[in-house]
């Protein structure tokens, strides 16, 4: 028996037709395939690209093929109860953690999705294979609640610099008013979109701590991301300025409410000076062991000098033993307080009382750090020749100024390049202000409390400096040469 061939003339016209069919975009075999294909290649993508949308359609199937259509129902619906419910009970942390998910939705449509353009439409991208742009690597954000911090790691070659650079391009591509660029650590930058601002309402006054406070470290006011901005004042000095109505009675306020409890034991000891006739320090006269507010000069140059003798003498006693002062309740961390300093440096027409209270001062400022004596000053007019010590000033505080050039004579251009634009800062939100810290290139948007008259006068009643005990300094003045620093002879302004 012969076989019977395979390719019969009928099987030829058979496999003729389906291939026929198979080119033939709308015939039943393309539809069906094309079913296929949609039914298998689906999930993949979903598992690929939208893997939550995967995972939850996969346990809804599981859930109907266990519990069946009500099951099914009820897993739908029990969410949905679960999140109502727990928006009536707690509303506040309902809305954190809704928060949350909005700003995780934002990372992912906005800096996710658009760094890379962004990046490469700011110039800070590098050319690579192909023609490509290669855009620094975005490590991550972190969103706080006024602004959206994106943490981007330097391309080789590039610096923090760099980003400050193209800060303005970087705020209008993501649509945000400002970006401050911020230096962490060595290879990565860290730059802050403000999405809100945290700071449009009044800070009322911190509580009163009973504790020790950290004189490295008082609470002042907030910062931006709604966090509380902590001040150095011990080792360090302080220059503050801003235009009238800036808001420097609040940074001087809030400041002594953070080192009040510490007055009644002694520890902290407040000197102040009002060269305005006591309009800003006398409400609270009684937080002050000495306090000067005459329009006679005379006895500002006293308190500054008594301030360097006493430097000196610590700075003495200090050498060969130890580099800083730990202040004690026998020998207290002492804040001289200068309200309007430009008076006693630039103002007075006696070049002689200039003179003695530059000298006075610049000894204050150069070895006051170590020995526990640091100085709070604030000044309305920054020019050069009024604060001409501001580099002795290792904080600095640009509140509200007139002008660019004015926040650049107090914290450098560096600092406005990278956003600290105090001439900006709306005139309905005093107190408002960028800090510079020596060492950190990265200003800090903060605004101070509110100390009301009444919360100072409280101060005053109920932490008053302890009565005058025998001289404890020995505030005699030195008159040992051998004990004066060559820089001491030097002029502030
Ligand atoms: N931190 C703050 N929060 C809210 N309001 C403030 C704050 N600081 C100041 N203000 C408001 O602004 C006004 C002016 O503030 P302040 O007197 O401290 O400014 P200033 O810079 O000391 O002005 P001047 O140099 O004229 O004395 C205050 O009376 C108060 O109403």
């Amino acid at each position: 028996m012969t076989p019977r061939p395979v390719l019969t003339p009928k099987t030829i016209k058979t496999l003729a037709t389906f291939a026929q069919n198979l080119l033939d975009h709308d015939s039943l075999i393309r539809r069906l395939l094309r079913g296929l294909g949609w039914v298998t290649l689906t999930p993949l993508m979903l598992l690929r690209k939208l893997p939550q949308v995967f995972a939850a359609g996969c346990v809804l199937l599981l859930a109907y093929s266990i519990l069946g259509t009500g099951g099914l129902v009820l897993l739908l619906v029990l969410p949905l109860i679960t999140w109502v419910m727990w928006r009536l009970a707690h509303p506040e942390s309902a809305e954190q953690v809704a928060a949350r998910v909005r700003r995780r939705r934002r990372y992912r449509r906005i800096y996710r999705k658009h760094w890379p353009t962004i990046a490469a439409g700011c110039g800070l991208s590098i050319p690579g294979a192909f023609g490509r742009q290669v855009a620094p690597e975005l490590i991550g954000v972190t969103a706080y609640p006024g602004a959206d911090a994106l943490h981007v790691r330097l391309l080789a070659g590039q610096s923090p610099a760099d980003y400050a650079d193209r800060a303005d391009a970087l705020a209008h591509a993501f649509g945000s008013p400002q970006v401050r660029v911020r230096s962490d650590q060595p290879g990565t930058v860290t730059l802050l979109f403000s999405t809100g601002d945290m700071l449009t309402e009044p800070i009322p006054a911190m509580l009163l701590d009973a504790q020790d406070a950290d004189f490295e470290a008082l609470p002042v006011g907030l910062t931006e991301d709604g966090s509380p901005y902590r001040l150095r004042l011990l080792y360090s000095h302080v220059l503050t300025a801003g235009a009238t109505g800036s808001g420097k009675g609040s940074a001087l306020w809030s400041t002594v409410r953070a080192l009040a409890p510490s007055v009644p034991s002694g520890v902290v000891e407040l000197w102040g000076a009002d060269p305005k006739g006591g309009i800003e320090l006398a409400m609270g006269r009684a937080l002050f062991s000495r306090f000067t507010a005459d329009d006679e000069p005379g006895d500002m140059v006293q308190l500054v000098n008594d301030a360097a003798d006493l430097v000196r003498q610590r700075s003495k006693r200090l050498r060969g033993h130890s580099r800083k002062h730990v202040p004690t309740a026998e020998e207290p961390f002492v804040v001289l307080i200068i309200d309007e300093l430009a008076y006693l440096t630039d103002y007075q027409d006696d070049t002689k009382f200039k003179h003695q209270f530059n000298k006075a001062l610049k000894v204050v400022l150069s070895q006051g750090r170590a020995a526990g004596v640091s100085v709070l000053a604030f000044v309305q007019d920054p020019r050069k020749s009024v604060v001409d010590a501001r580099n002795l000033f290792p904080t600095k505080v640009a509140l509200r100024l007139d002008t660019a050039s004015e926040v650049e004579m107090v914290l450098g251009k560096d600092a406005w390049e990278r956003g600290a634009h105090a001439e900006a800062i709306p005139e309905a939100q005093p107190g408002t202000g960028y800090v510079l810290v020596d060492g950190d290139p990265t200003p800090v948007r903060i605004r101070f409390t509110w100390v009301e008259d009444d919360d100072i006068r409280a101060m005053a009643r109920d932490y008053p400096a302890p009565p005058p005990a025998p001289p404890r300094h020995g505030f005699t003045v030195v008159t040992d040469g051998d004990d004066q620093d060559d820089d001491t002879t030097g002029e502030v302004a």
